[in-house]
This record gives structure tokens, C-alpha cells and sequence, in this order.
């Protein structure tokens, strides 16, 4: 019987740019394919066939990289079942923490306990908001160890209309009492600055983030 594999967009060393994690030097591992088709999706390219990858070879290369952080994402991470395992065994074998990056369609009950998870809650403008999986929110809220929450949201927000499904969802839920919120910009579709005013006008409580590697990097570069 031949390995199991994962199929592989790219592996790669960079600042982390989003989440509570941005500023830290991590290893990215971007699995390909995803299919949901969010509209300004940043990682198009991600769609394409990538490399077939055993888990073994995943680490080696994660290894050889160095860095103390590492990121599942994608495309689309939690649609390869190989990923369980690759978490589990990465959580084995990493001091410090393993991220998983993902879209909130798929529910991350599954996920190894101890993965850092960064979920998306997609608001309208992606136009599939109608496809946050309501798990996801239930098992955030259930986070009671403060010390120990291992789920945050994220929303990235491109109008008005996106930030205010998002402050009727976070009011509605009390999702800010239960774990981090991180909102962030659609990269060139809304000036930080409205948002940041937004934000403070209601008193929402969540942490603003904007996309570090695109003000690092050229922000249409791979690999960063
Ligand atoms: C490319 S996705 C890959 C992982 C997973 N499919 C997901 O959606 O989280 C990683 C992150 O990039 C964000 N993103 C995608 N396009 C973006 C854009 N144009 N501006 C800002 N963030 C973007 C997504 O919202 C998500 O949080
Ligand atoms: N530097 C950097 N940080 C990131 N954090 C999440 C990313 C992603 O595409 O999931 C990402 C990325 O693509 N680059
Ligand atoms: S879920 Fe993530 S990778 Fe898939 S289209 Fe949306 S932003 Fe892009
Ligand atoms: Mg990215």
C-alpha cells in the first residue's frame, strides 16, 4: 500500500501577517484546493493541482525551515483528511504552537486539541456567508479556560454592509466574551481607517489586524 500524501501548494518561512500570531517568524504550509470561491480571495492560485506531499516529508521540509510557529492553511486545509494526522503529528513533535488556518465552512471539532485554531466567519460581500458552519461558533463559545482558548474568529470586512453583519453577529452571540475576534480589511477594498473608526464609535470589543506581510512585501508576492 502506498503512503497517504497531501497535496501541497507551497511550504514556506515568512512573518506571520494575520491572527493573534502576526510579527512572529512562522512556516507556512499551504495545502492546495479549496472550491468555495469567496470573492477577493487572496489565494487564488491555491485552487491549482500543488505537489503530492508524505506527512514525513511535510516535517522534514517544516524542519529544515526552522521556524518556531507553524500554519496549516490553504486553499482549503480541512478538506484533505491526511491533515488530521499531519496536526497531530506536527503537535507531537513542535514546542511551540501549530496554527490551522480556516475558512469556517468545515467544522474543526475533529482538529487535534492542541492546534491553535483561526477561523473565518464570512461576512456578506464574500458571498457565501450563508455558509459559516454554526458548529464552529458553538464550540468558540464553549471556550470557558481563558488560559487555555484555542479557537479565535476572524472576519475580514470589505464595506459597511459587512461590518455591520459582523457587529450584529458578535452583539447577538457575545462571541468577544468567549475568544478572540480578530477583524481585519479586504486587502485595497475599505481604508483601515473606516474601520478602525467603526470599531470605535460602537466599543466593539475586538482586535483590529491589518495583513503585515502586504505592507512588508510587494503585496501581490507568493511565498510571503
Ligand atoms: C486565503 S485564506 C486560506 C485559509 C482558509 N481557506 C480561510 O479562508 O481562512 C487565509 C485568510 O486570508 C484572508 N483573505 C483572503 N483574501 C483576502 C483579502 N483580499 N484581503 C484580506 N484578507 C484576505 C481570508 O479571509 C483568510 O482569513
Ligand atoms: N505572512 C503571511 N501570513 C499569513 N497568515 C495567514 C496567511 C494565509 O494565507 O492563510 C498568511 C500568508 O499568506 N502570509
Ligand atoms: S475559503 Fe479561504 S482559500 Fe477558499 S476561497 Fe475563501 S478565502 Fe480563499
Ligand atoms: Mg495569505
Amino acid at each position: 500500500m502506498s503512503t497517504p500524501t497531501l497535496n501541497i501548494s507551497e511550504i514556506f518561512h515568512s512573518i506571520q501577517g494575520e491572527s493573534s500570531y502576526a510579527g512572529w517568524p512562522c512556516t507556512f504550509i499551504r495545502l492546495a484546493g479549496c472550491g468555495h470561491g469567496c470573492r477577493h480571495c487572496d489565494t487564488a492560485y491555491a485552487e491549482h493541482p500543488g505537489r503530492e506531499m508524505n506527512i514525513e516529508e511535510i516535517i522534514e521540509r517544516v524542519v529544515e525551515l526552522g521556524a518556531p510557529l507553524v500554519e496549516i492553511t490553504g486553499g482549503e486545509p480541512l478538506l484533505q483528511e491526511e491533515v488530521y494526522p499531519l496536526m497531530e503529528k506536527l503537535c507531537n513533535r513542535w514546542k511551540e504552537r501549530v496554527l490551522l488556518e480556516t475558512g469556517g465552512f468545515l467544522s474543526v471539532a475533529k482538529a487535534d486539541p492542541r492546534v491553535h485554531k483561526i477561523i473565518d466567519l464570512k461576512p456578506p460581500s464574500t458571498g457565501v456567508s450563508d455558509k459559516n458552519n454554526p458548529e464552529n461558533i458553538a464550540l468558540a463559545l464553549k471556550q470557558k479556560d481563558h488560559a487555555n482558548r484555542l479557537i479565535e474568529l476572524k472576519i475580514v470586512v470589505a464595506d459597511r454592509e459587512d461590518y455591520l453583519w459582523a457587529r450584529e453577529l458578535l452583539t447577538r452571540t457575545g462571541l468577544p466574551d468567549a475568544c478572540t475576534v480578530m477583524m481585519g480589511v479586504a486587502f485595497g477594498m475599505l481604508e483601515p481607517v473606516n474601520l478602525a473608526n467603526w470599531i470605535l464609535e460602537d466599543r466593539l470589543n475586538v482586535r483590529m489586524q491589518l495583513q503585515l506581510h502586504k505592507y512588508i512585501w510587494d503585496p501581490g508576492r507568493r511565498g510571503v
